[in-house]
């Protein structure tokens, strides 16, 4: 066991993928059996209380790595020396709001959070935003950090991952695990390229034992729109596994993830083409605490396009706050 508590910071802990994130994290699902944790649960002030009854239930829980859990209704003393922040809590979109009014809404959540952590997180601050839109969310916080690595904020695009490998793998019959070199580029939105170019099974690519027009018409539509479709069939969007894949996010950034991709939403360094600063999905292995863009891959002219349609809306979107004044 180490010595030094580490402090995770969860917003919109009170709501339904926040509630299921805390308990796992409390567990030791981001640093492990031997680091102990102390969570501090952000909520707004009309859910406060509701996020004072999660606190009691995680303190009912026992876990051995919960050093102490707090709430808070002020992103200042809630991201106090944090070095974890899982940024879920979010304005949902509502009946009749265009996109633009919620990216207007949420800059109003995440400016003043990117803020809270440039003051008060502690040096070693990783952030992964779930709110939607997630990645020009995470935009937003970044911007309002100028003192913080713009690196150390990203996106959820796990979720867009784990569901990728999951379709592949019972379409395939293999083990997840045998699924290598799987991405997800672009936007968390219908418009990611869930891309199987590079992809092994067991060794074997991919496209050597799907078919094209599966990838193509099937597999890449069902990833992009699975949100849309656990909302129909569900009658809610995603919560266990958008909680789960932001644990996984979190673990492997911090923890490694030796040759194996994963997909991250992180600031751009003009890989691939994506204009610089612009918070994109891309395959990512992640050693000492740091995430490396995989370089040099071959990208068809299909792939190229598909990336093409992610990014214009990254840049869109970039615009729309612009134009709302959330950042400069
Ligand atoms: N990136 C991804 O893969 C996914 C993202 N999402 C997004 O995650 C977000 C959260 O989803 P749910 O937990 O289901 O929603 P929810 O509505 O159950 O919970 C959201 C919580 O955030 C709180 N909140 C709102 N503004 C806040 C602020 N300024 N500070 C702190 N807390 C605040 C609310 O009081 C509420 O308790 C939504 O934006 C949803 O669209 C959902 C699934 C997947
Ligand atoms: O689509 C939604 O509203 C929730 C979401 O981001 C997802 O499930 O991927």
């Amino acid at each position: 066991m180490t010595s030094d508590v580490k402090t995770i910071t969860i917003t919109g802990a009170a709501g339904q993928i926040g509630y299921a994130t805390a308990f796992r994290a409390a567990a030791g699902a981001i640093y492990g059996a031997n680091t102990r944790v102390r969570l501090n649960l952000l909520e707004i002030p009309e859910a406060a209380q509701a996020a004072a009854g999660v606190a009691m239930e995680l303190t009912d829980s026992a876990f051995p790595l919960l050093s102490e859990v707090n709430t808070f209704d002020d992103p200042n003393t809630a991201f106090e020396g944090a070095s974890v922040g899982l940024l879920i809590g979010a304005r949902p979109r509502t009946k009749g709001m265009e996109r633009a009014d919620l990216l207007a809404a949420n800059g109003q959540i995440f400016g003043p959070q990117g803020a809270a952590i440039n003051d008060h997180a502690a040096d070693d601050i990783r952030v992964v935003v779930v709110g939607n839109p997630a990645n020009t969310n995470a935009l937003i916080a970044a911007k309002h950090a100028p003192d913080v690595p713009a690196e150390r904020f990203t996106a959820l695009m796990r979720l867009d991952h784990n569901r990728g490998l999951g379709q592949l793998a019972t379409k395939t019959g293999s083990a997840v695990n045998d699924i290598e070199k799987f991405a997800v580029w672009g936007n968390h939105s219908a418009s990611q390229f869930p891309d199987l170019a590079h992809t092994l099974i067991g060794g074997t690519p991919a496209l050597e034992l799907v078919s094209e027009d599966w990838y193509r018409e099937t597999f890449i539509p069902t990833v992009a729109n699975r949100g849309a479709e656990i909302i129909q069939i569900r009658g809610g969007s995603s919560v266990a596994s958008a909680a789960s894949s932001a644990l996984d996010h979190m673990r492997d950034w911090i923890n490694g993830t030796g040759e194996r991709w994963v997909s991250m939403g992180v600031p751009s360094d003009g890989s691939y083409g994506v204009p610089e600063g612009l918070i994109c999905g891309f395959p990512v292995t992640c050693t000492n605490g740091e995430y490396t863009i995989v370089p040099d891959l071959d990208m068809s002219p299909f792939a190229c396009d598909r990336l093409d349609v992610s990014v214009n809306e990254l840049r869109e979107e970039r615009e729309a706050v612009r134009d709302a004044g959330l950042i400069s």
